[in-house]
């Protein structure tokens, strides 16, 4: 029996991720849970699983909670955070929380050498260099979950990296990949949300909308897998069916199919190297799709995922500062303060306006990000 820590139990990961030990009640045990400020659904988690160890932000969200058992304890603050993931009783660590906030986390588990299921990119696109310095020296493995992250690492199969050609990353094209970039001038934060074929949280989904969800993809790309930034494309593949694929030397290209449904990846991520079943209701019927269609990316028309490339490339804190400024820029443009044409100028200037430092620690990682945010959030106001 694997203890689980899940952070961001109430999202959309989170959620999943409860599915999946839903399924594999035998061999898995809800052991702490860490959210944010759906209070709802984290009771009705807490009352189906009986978390040893809940965190929660504040002593707000602890007083609004109905715990009374001594079985469950509740934990205040960031900290909790590191201090769940670090726990002696915690075997598997599944980060699903947004945003670089999950950043300490996922250094803690490392550094007491969990079983680390990572969704939470920004993560690795914030602080790339420390996270896989750390999971080197602690001889930890990071398991992806984003469904791309984890077509490759399936496709690589344990490959020497000088065998591999480049690997491909799969964009859908998100909500508005038909449109135009006159017609993007006017759409709302409702037509950003409806992305065609993942249901997912509102940051993410917009990031997809912007294609900056696939610049992250590739950041993320060149850390886990150790890959040369030139030797990652994106095309896009308005199905999600090829999750993504590996190019070989030898030029043979090897994919993962699927039906869209994350709780393929989590559950992978969770039991690698073995396989488990798992009931979905729409497995891959190739025939009833008949057709995949595969486009090339236009970078003038998704400047974000431009944007990713170069500071990717620049490296040292560029990284920090796109992750950031995207975090603000999104967060402005779901409360309707920034048109979605504006998210893009945001990052833009974040990038433009910085002096690139080289190899950053973690504390200079954290000053740069609370930096950028304030100084968007300047303007704003
Ligand atoms: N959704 C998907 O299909 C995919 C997501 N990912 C990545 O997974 C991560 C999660 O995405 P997703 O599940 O969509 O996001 P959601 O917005 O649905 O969920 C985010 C979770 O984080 C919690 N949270 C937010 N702030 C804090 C905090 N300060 N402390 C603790 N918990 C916090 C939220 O709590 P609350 O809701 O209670 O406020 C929620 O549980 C992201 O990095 C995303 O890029 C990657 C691939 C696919
Ligand atoms: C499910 C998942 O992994 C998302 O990151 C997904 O990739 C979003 O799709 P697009 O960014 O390709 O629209
Ligand atoms: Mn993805």
């Amino acid at each position: 029996m694997k203890n689980i820590t899940l952070l961001g139990a109430t999202g959309s990961i989170g959620r999943q991720t409860l599915d999946v030990l839903r399924e594999h009640s035998n061999q898995f045990r809800l052991y702490a849970i860490a959210f944010g400020r759906n209070v709802e659904k984290a009771q009705e988690i807490i009352n189906e699983f009986h978390p040893r160890k809940v965190v929660v932000q504040d002593e707000k969200i602890r007083q609004a909670l109905d715990i009374h058992n001594s079985h469950t304890s509740v934990l205040v603050g960031k900290e909790a955070l590191e201090e769940i993931s670090a726990d002696s009783e915690t075997d598997v660590l599944v980060n699903a929380v947004m945003g670089s906030i999950g950043l300490e986390a996922t250094l803690a588990a490392i550094k007491t050498r969990k079983q680390i299921a990572i969704a939470n990119k920004e993560t690795l696109v914030t602080a790339g260099h420390l996270v896989m310095e750390a999971a080197a020296k602690y001889g930890v493995d990071l398991l992806p979950v984003d469904s791309e992250h984890s077509a490759i690492f399936q496709a690589l199969n344990g490959e020497a990296h000088h065998d591999i050609n480049r690997i491909i990353l799969t964009a859908s094209g998100g909500s508005f990949r038909d449109k135009t970039r006159e017609e993007l001038k006017s759409v709302t934060v409702a037509d950003a949300l409806n992305h065609p074929n993942w249901s997912m949280g509102d940051k993410i989904t917009i990031d997809s909308a912007s294609m900056m969800n696939k610049g992250l993809e590739v950041i993320e790309a060149h850390w886990l897998f150790d890959i040369p930034y030139d030797k990652i494309d994106v095309i896009q593949h308005k199905e999600s069916i090829i999750h993504s694929m590996v190019e070989y030397a030898d030029t043979s290209v090897i994919a993962q199919l699927g039906t869209p449904d994350m709780r393929v990846p989590i559950q992978y991520a969770l039991t690698y190297p073995d396989r488990l079943s798992l009931p979905i209701s729409k497995k891959l019927d190739l025939i009833e799709i008949s057709t995949l269609h595969f486009s090339k990316m236009d970078l003038k028309r998704f400047p974000c995922l431009d944007f990713a490339y170069q500071a990717g490339k620049q490296g040292g804190s560029m990284p920090t500062v796109l992750n950031a400024a995207n975090e603000v820029a999104v967060d402005l443009f779901l409360r309707e303060k920034i048109t979605f044409l504006e998210i893009e100028k945001v990052i833009e200037n974040a990038l433009i306006n910085h002096t690139i430092i080289p190899n950053p620690d973690l504390e200079t990682i954290n000053g740069i990000d609370q930096e950028i945010r304030r100084q968007i959030l300047k303007s704003y106001r």
